[in-house]
């Protein structure tokens, strides 16, 4: 099906995707999936009938409904960890049996997430006036997206985020933050990543230089309950997981818990409503009408298929700032690989460089690459139809008006004829050739627009739903495990390593002379 696909793109070089839309009335709407009052639009990509059968069918060869419900059955599919797949389990909220090694899970992840519920609502009316999470990675990213996301349901205390070792971040935050009435979450899978470790020992030694202490002012999230026991946190504030919660997908668990204070338990089930009914329409639904499936399936079209290598997402929605990043981790940890699952190399290249940032921002910066650059880069837009500030309507409007003005911009391009007549008053002869040059865009570049109703918990639990079962099937169709991580595993070696060298505590002999080098200037300057 590689090599079919292939030859449909080789035959379709050139051919114009405005052309697309002339040719086919209904073209709009047979490119496009609505689900659960969410349209995904991928009628503005050179995808036809015949090319996105066959890319269906690839879905089909890799055995992909096979694969996923593997997953929701608990089956060991992170195969080098012998770790089942079930973040999923966590927004499992009519509690369904889901089995691992023939033991239902569900009880004790309701029984998490209530007493995480508990905890909420007692620190919502508490004086509790600020929130700290401390993570890294998935123990941060999804939640701090979240928190902004969800800004206008955000009545609780306020949340803030530290993740980098950088003192600066730490010393930034607790600037802000009032001893007396400060909670420190301790958010870490494993409870032994550095950064998050230094972070909290910082938070623990300036409660205490405060004069205010640390009883009660702690909450660990963990898979590790030993690590976590062993800094004194009550087990009443210790919210364990299991190690079928990847990083990267847990913060529909414990790890939310700083959302779940920000706007309340409720609000936070219906960001787990919203993930169970991406889950439902992922399961139920055939592939070629799977919103999922085809994200993936558009995303593979244009990286292993026509060789664009990068991906920009570009939400029109100025509180999804932090979902390009999120993504990053989500997209470039999971398929960022270069061996298949037998541990062969890859047939195909990995997953996309995703990256991004909210319209309309992005257009004044790097849009101009994207329009007239000489790489091609498949764009993501995503808008709602309605904000969330009524006496701003205008604003809304506006930024609609340029999500859609993007994507028609890219398709449609401007020719040098046109060109030319835009610049026939000012200019002429070869000069106004020469002018006319720089001012064609060669459009034809593909987009794709997921369009919702208004960013509300529900909405928000769809999108990330959306986006971990499309990173699912991009993994299992490149036969990649998206469950692991091992490409982080080496900088951390090096950087323990390193710790002494940078202290002057140990020489350092054996490093290769640019480290040197820059181990010197450190000295010399630090
Ligand atoms: O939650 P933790 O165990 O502290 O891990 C935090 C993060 O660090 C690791 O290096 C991984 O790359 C991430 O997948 C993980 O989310």
């Amino acid at each position: 099906m590689w090599d079919e696909l292939k030859s449909l793109a080789a035959e379709r070089d050139g051919r114009r995707i405005d052309a697309l839309f002339a040719e086919d009335p209904g073209r709009a709407q047979a490119f496009s999936i609505a689900s659960d009052g969410m349209l995904f639009d991928f009628s503005k990509t050179q995808i036809d009938a015949e090319v996105s059968a066959a890319l269906v069918a690839l879905a089909e060869g890799a055995e992909v409904a096979a694969r996923r419900d593997a997953m929701f059955a608990g089956q060991k599919i992170n195969e080098t960890e012998g770790r089942a797949v079930l973040h999923t389990a966590l927004r499992n909220l009519d509690g369904a049996p889901v089995l691992v090694d023939g033991e239902d899970v569900m009880p004790e992840v309701l029984e998490t997430l209530t007493r995480m519920e508990a905890l909420a609502t007692e620190i919502r009316s508490s004086g509790i006036t600020d929130v700290v999470n401390i993570g890294i990675g998935g123990s941060d990213l999804g939640p701090k997206m979240g928190a902004i996301a969800l800004a206008p349901f955000h009545d609780g205390p306020r949340c803030h985020f530290v993740s980098n070792v950088d003192g600066a971040d730490i010393a930034d935050t607790l600037k802000r933050c009032p001893p007396e009435s400060t909670l420190f979450i301790i958010a870490s899978k494993t409870f032994t990543t550095i950064e998050t470790m230094t972070n909290a020992k910082t938070a623990w030694d300036w409660l205490e230089a405060q004069g205010v202490g640390t009883d009660g002012k702690f909450v660990a999230l963990s898979s590790n309950l030993e690590k976590a026991a062993e800094w004194g946190i009550p087990e009443s504030r210790v919210f364990g997981f299991e190690d079928w919660v990847g990083g990267r997908y847990s913060m529909w668990g414990p790890i939310g818990l700083s959302l779940m204070i920000a706007i309340g338990p409720e609000d936070f089930r219906t960001f787990l409503r919203g993930g169970q009914a991406m889950d439902r329409h992922f399961r139920e639904t055939p592939l070629a009408q799977n919103m999922p499936v085809m994200l993936a399936l558009v995303g593979i079209w244009h990286n292993q298929i026509l060789g664009h290598a990068t991906r920009a997402v570009l939400p029109y929605d100025n509180r999804l700032a932090r979902l390009p990043a999120y993504l990053q981790q989500l997209e470039m940890e999971s398929n960022g690989k270069s061996v298949s699952i037998d541990g062969a190399d890859l047939a195909r290249n990995s997953g996309p460089v995703v990256w991004g940032e909210p319209g309309t921002n992005g257009q004044h910066a790097f849009y101009q690459l994207i329009h007239q650059g000489t790489r091609v880069v498949p764009c993501e837009f995503m808008v709602a139809a309605k904000g969330h500030e009524p006496d701003l309507a205008h604003h809304h409007a506006l930024l609609i008006a340029n999500c859609l003005a993007q994507s028609e911009a890219l398709m449609r391009g401007r020719s040098l004829d046109e060109a030319r007549d835009k610049v026939a008053g000012a200019f002429e002869g070869e000069e106004l050739e020469r002018q006319a040059r720089h001012r064609v865009f060669p459009g034809n570049r593909p987009s794709t627009t997921l369009i919702y109703p208004q960013l509300d918990p529900e909405t928000l639990g769809r999108i990330v739903a959306l986006y971990e079962h499309r990173v699912f099937v991009e993994g299992v169709i490149l036969d990649i495990n998206s469950f692991d991580q091992w490409g982080v595993e080496l900088g951390k070696e090096l950087a323990t390593a390193l710790g002494p060298m940078v202290t002057g505590d140990e020489p350092a002999d054996g490093k290769d002379g640019s480290t040197r080098q820059l181990l010197d200037f450190v000295h010399r300057n630090g």
